[in-house]
């Protein structure tokens, strides 16, 4: 299993045969050569184990958790209320994801059995009235145990919206919750999980995402979304913030440039095309090419985006700690073994330059044609 490396020191053949364990792990037998080895760290799949489905059913109820999605996706706190969802539910209960908009996502691997999607919701006008009727159809139409939202932005409205019109009992802010227990913002204490909780709408962070099975992942067209009038409200429809003035927090995308970044009016120039706002590196704001408050990292601001480009970034761990809430990172660098790689869910082995050169025309022509 040893072999020479070119200077002659023993070197353990990191790829040896292994055989992989009920929980996905690898497991090197010393001394065997039984196992298959591992593929190229660059090919390697991660030797995760099937996990096995939660409940086939039949099922005799359902809780249903309600979204927004945005660009096909799902939030982190609608992951983390359709796992709660899954935690919560008997083998007897169906869990039903309940989609306002569009969603390409794996819903069997975030626990859900079965997904309606309502792709007629447009997130650019004002629903909030017909979501809500579409809800109680919902309702009328299935025996739901539960109703489950997350507590932000469009879902946390819809939820309490749903809970006044519906007149189910709700419990809001919820931030620790366990099979049997739940705790909200407003108390320090636990209290015990009734059943009688129809409605619940959780905030970021109360349930781990990380699932021991799956859902049954079947897809389903919901019923119409009827328009209904508000005579109080006028809808004047969605109008586009600018991203540069936009706080680096509140960013949904964003494009950092670092030390390895020389072309600055580039950077402006794409993050304007893909519409994001624009951080940098420690070294970068120190060296004058950003201002202070574009720095990012633990002495500057903590990000949450669902899309963080790092371009000509290392990766220092100061850096990290700013980007930790981040969904998607993209490494632009030319070395393809700087800490950000290891962070990044991919790496762009390129120059800066070239790089943002090639995507902004690419980003320019696709709007052209959009
Ligand atoms: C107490 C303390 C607090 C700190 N706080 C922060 C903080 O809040 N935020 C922060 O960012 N840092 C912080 N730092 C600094 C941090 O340790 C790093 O020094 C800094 O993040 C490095 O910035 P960088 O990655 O832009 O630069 P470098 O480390 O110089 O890395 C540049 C990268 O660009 C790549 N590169 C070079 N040329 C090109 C090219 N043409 N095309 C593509 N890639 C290229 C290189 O391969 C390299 O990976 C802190 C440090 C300390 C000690």
């Amino acid at each position: 299993m040893t072999s020479l490396s070119p200077t002659g020191v023993p070197r353990i053949d990191p790829r040896r045969p292994a055989i992989l364990t009920p929980a996905g792990l690898r497991r090197i037998v010393l001394g065997s050569l039984e196992g298959v080895r591992a593929q190229h760290p660059l090919q390697a799949n991660h030797g995760e184990a099937p996990k096995p489905v939660r409940s086939t059913g039949p099922f005799s109820q359902c809780t249903v958790v309600v979204t927004h999605t945005e660009r096909g996706g799902l939030s982190d706190g609608a992951r983390q209320a359709l796992a709660a969802a899954a935690i919560l539910a008997s083998p007897h209960t169906e869990v039903v994801l309940a989609v306002l908009g569009t969603c390409h996502e794996d819903m069997a691997a975030l626990g859900a059995d079965r997904t309606l999607i309502a792709e007629q919701f447009d997130p650019a006008h004002y629903q909030l009235g017909a979501s809500v009727q579409w809800l109680l159809g919902l309702q009328a139409a299935m025996r739901t145990a539960q109703w489950l939202f997350a507590d932000s932005e469009a879902d946390g409205d819809l939820g309490r919206r749903f809970a006044v019109t519906s007149q189910l009992p709700v419990r809001c802010a919820v931030v620790e919750l366990t099979a049997d227990a739940v705790r909200t913002a407003a108390s320090p204490l636990h209290d015990a999980l009734s059943a009688h909780t129809a409605v619940m709408l959780l905030r970021k962070g109360a349930v781990s995402t990380k699932l021991p099975f799956v859902g049954l992942g079947q897809r389903a067209t919901a019923p119409a979304l009827e328009p209904v009038a508000d005579a109080q409200i006028q809808d004047l429809g969605v109008q586009p913030g600018n991203p540069e003035s936009l706080a680096l927090e509140e960013a949904d995308l964003i494009v950092a440039a670092g030390n390895g970044v020389n072309d600055v009016p580039l950077v402006h120039a794409l993050a304007k095309t893909l519409g994001a706002a624009v951080g940098a590196s420690r070294v970068a704001v120190d060296d004058g090419r950003f201002h202070r408050g574009q720095q990012i990292g633990a002495t500057g601001k903590t990000v949450s985006a669902s899309a963080y480009i790092a371009i000509g970034i290392s990766g220092a761990v100061q850096h990290l700690q700013g980007i930790k809430d981040c969904r998607h990172v993209i490494a632009i660098n030319l070395d393809g073994s700087a800490p950000i790689a290891r962070r990044a869910n991919l790496t762009v082995v390129e120059d800066s330059s070239a790089l943002m050169q090639a995507l902004n025309d690419l980003a320019r022509q696709h709007k052209e044609h959009a």
